[in-house]
């Protein structure tokens, strides 16, 4: 139950971050403002959720779960009702500021529930359905939102997500206990020294910068193209209909269901080879939009459908990432380093969609908005920078700590590694 109630307040979370993707027109009318203006909204949430994720792990596990995601769900609810509300820019830009806030604070509390209610072993496997079932919000994002817009308008639409979440705040505080003994898990104060010096020890650990390259190469192909630019895509570049790209999209979510429980499983049963997954998920992204960008002309639907299910990987691998760092840390640091995890996924998905818009101007001048497809194939290969620094950076740390473990210690269920006194690794 403690379980089911945190999935559906993360599930929560990303319907309030993706509740914009459908309302871009909506917004462009009721704010009166540019494509540029509307992209900053996306780009402000995820640049709040990438700097506060390390802040929120040090406070889940300086003060517990049930503390810190009471706080998630009300600041993401008065966010949702302010931009219900908002009728001018800068207030709307406050409110998703806030949203953002909000959403930061709650995936990290609903993994240490995972880690606090689940024995070791089922922890792969109920972390990833817990990441790919959330992902539901941003279906119910997408066309649910659409006709609650146009049946009932602006405010009451987003009102009724702000609602939602004042409803699970009461639920959250009788269901959700830190853990089975515990309604309160928490850690010993620490000194800003004492939480640098605990940071410092998570970053040593080469499973924590191993684990954070995992993230940070694997979801932003899917984010690039559930967050902003796949229906451009789609639609502009490859003259697919409004309702086949909105088709695909949806596509990409769903194909969340079949990975999370394949790859938790497999991690589960392979924790050495977590890191060959993420390879594995690169080069195949890497490849299939290689295939689709190179492709004379429009690509066939049947491509298309591919890079979607391929692409689709990329979420549920990111979260192979945290898992490495959760067997490469003590459980009081669990939190935290999940939080330094999380900075890689949220900070490429942000570079990647600057990245396609300066691209696209770039390649598109005195453009009326609309842009060639040649410009888009480019503006969309921005992608093979990341993922060819973070293949590097994935075989560097990978080495290192092959080299620092072994295979029976990894099986048992830890990655760490003694860190000896001396000249310290560099990033
Ligand atoms: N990459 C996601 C998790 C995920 C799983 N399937 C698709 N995405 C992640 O890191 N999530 C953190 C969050 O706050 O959503």
């Amino acid at each position: 139950m403690v379980w089911g109630v945190g999935l559906v307040v993360y599930a929560l979370a990303v319907f309030h971050r993706s509740s914009l993707a459908v309302a871009g027109l909506a917004a462009t009318e009721r704010f009166d403002i540019s494509a540029s203006q509307l992209a900053s909204f996306t780009m402000l949430q995820l640049l709040v959720y990438a700097s506060m994720q390390i802040p929120v792990g040090l406070m889940v596990d300086r003060y517990g779960s049930r503390t810190v995601l009471t706080a998630a769900v009300a600041v993401v609810s008065t966010g949702q009702a302010a931009f219900a509300f908002a009728g001018d820019y800068p207030t709307a830009l406050v409110a998703r500021a806030l949203v953002g806030v909000g959403d930061a604070m709650t995936f990290i509390c609903v993994l240490r529930l995972v880690t606090s209610w689940f024995p070791a072993r089922q922890v792969p496997l109920v972390s990833q359905l817990t990441g790919n079932l959330g992902q539901l919000g941003a279906l119910g994002a997408a066309a649910p939102m659409t006709w609650a817009l146009g049946q009932f308008g602006w405010t009451r639409a987003y009102l009724a997500g702000a609602v939602a979440g004042l409803v699970m705040l009461v639920v959250l505080r009788l269901v959700l206990h830190d853990s089975p003994t515990q309604a309160h898990l928490r850690g010993v104060p620490m000194s800003a020294r004492a939480l640098a010096r605990s940071l410092a020890a998570s970053w040593e650990q080469p499973g924590t910068r191993l684990g954070l390259w995992i993230h940070f190469s694997t979801p932003f192909s899917p984010a690039l193209l559930g967050l902003l630019w796949g229906f451009p895509f789609l639609v502009s570049a490859e003259h697919r209909s409004e309702a086949t790209a909105g088709a695909l999209i949806s596509l990409l979510f769903l194909t969340n269901l079949f990975y999370g429980p394949f790859f938790g499983w497999l991690v589960g049963r392979h924790p050495w080879h977590r890191s060959t997954l993420g390879l594995v998920i690169v080069g195949a992204m890497a490849s299939v939009w290689a295939s689709v960008l190179l492709w004379p002309g429009d690509a066939p639907l049947g491509l298309l459908v591919l890079l979607i299910l391929v692409t689709g990987a990329g979420g549920p691998g990111s979260m192979v990432g945290f898992d490495v760092a959760r067997t490469s840390n003590p459980d009081h640091r669990t939190a935290s380093a999940s939080g330094i995890i999380n900075v890689g996924g949220f900070t490429s998905s942000l570079l990647v969609i600057v990245g396609v818009g300066i691209v696209l101007d770039a390649l598109s001048p005195g453009s009326d908005g609309s842009y060639p497809p040649e410009a888009f194939r480019w503006a969309m290969a921005v992608q093979y920078v990341l993922w060819g620094l973070g293949t590097v950076q994935i075989l560097r740390y990978r080495r290192r700590i092959r080299s620092l473990t072994t295979r029976e210690q990894v099986a048992g269920g830890s990655s760490m590694v003694e860190i000896s006194p001396g000249p310290r690794p560099s990033a």
